[in-house]
């Protein structure tokens, strides 16, 4: 579904990104883990086309991301702030992403009766703006706008960060729900290697922009990143 080769990305001469092969297929949940600045961030602007990168190529079901826009009908994404509209009202802002995605009435409607747990209360009938909201609340309103399309693809930068515990447990039944169901390919970079173990069945590891291990997500897959990470620490 996804499919990365001979990507490189850098920044005033430093290289950030050097992926040279990587494939995420339909239905896979992938989870992408790396120390601050390892380039998760990088590599999931490439894969929505935010900006260019020096060599290489994303596709999106055989067709590179830099040539079209048809991918980005059928994938959803929040990866910062600057994904929302800020000065809308929660309700506005998903009236109007339903409305770009052709998302019914009806079909809004049963999805803010599914993640009304998720919102805990606090995301609908605020009387407020978005840029007013607290930050764990904005990431709701942007992770909810970009499961709204129900993509087939859905890329999330850091959901958990932010979010209080409980929103982390509502969230995680969330993905692996949604995905499970709908056989959605997800891209979910995350600092929490519990929530990224718990719903993801493979783990990609970044350091300085290059995939060290890529791991099929089992029982020992926390501990031997749990040691990675600390070796990291005491290297
Ligand atoms: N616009 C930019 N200009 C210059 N350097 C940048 C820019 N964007 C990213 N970088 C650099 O690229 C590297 C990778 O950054 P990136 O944000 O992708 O890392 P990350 O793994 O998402 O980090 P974190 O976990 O801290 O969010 C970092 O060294 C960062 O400073």
């Amino acid at each position: 579904m996804i499919k990365i080769e001979n990507l490189k990305k850098s920044y005033n001469g430093a290289l950030v990104l050097d992926i040279e092969e990587l494939k995420v297929n339909q239905g896979e949940s992938f989870g992408l883990v790396g120390n601050n600045g390892a380039g998760k961030t990088t590599l999931f602007r490439l894969v929505l086309d935010l900006i260019k990168a020096d060599t290489g190529w994303v596709q999106s079901k055989n067709i590179d991301v830099k040539r079209t826009s048809d991918w980005k009908t059928y994938t959803g994404s929040f990866l910062d702030e600057g994904f929302l509209v800020d000065f809308l009202s929660t309700e506005e802002y998903f009236n109007f992403i339903a409305k770009i995605n052709s998302v019914s009435k009806s079909e809004l409607d049963a999805l803010i009766n599914l993640f009304s747990d998720f919102f805990g209360g606090e995301i609908l009938n605020q009387k407020k703006y978005i840029r007013d909201f607290s930050k764990g609340n904005q990431k709701k309103i942007g992770i909810f706008a970009a499961i709204m399309s129900q993509p087939e693809v859905l890329v999330l930068d850091e959901p958990f960060a932010n979010l209080d515990p409980s929103s982390q447990i509502r969230l995680k039944q969330l993905l692996k729900k949604i995905q499970k169901e709908k056989n959605v390919c997800m891209l979910i970079s995350s600092h929490d290697l519990n929530h990224v173990t718990e719903v993801c069945e493979r783990i990609v590891v970044l350091e300085k922009g290059k995939m060290i291990n890529d791991i099929k997500t089992s029982e020992d897959t926390l501990g031997e990143l749990e040691t990675y990470f600390s070796s990291e620490v005491y290297s």
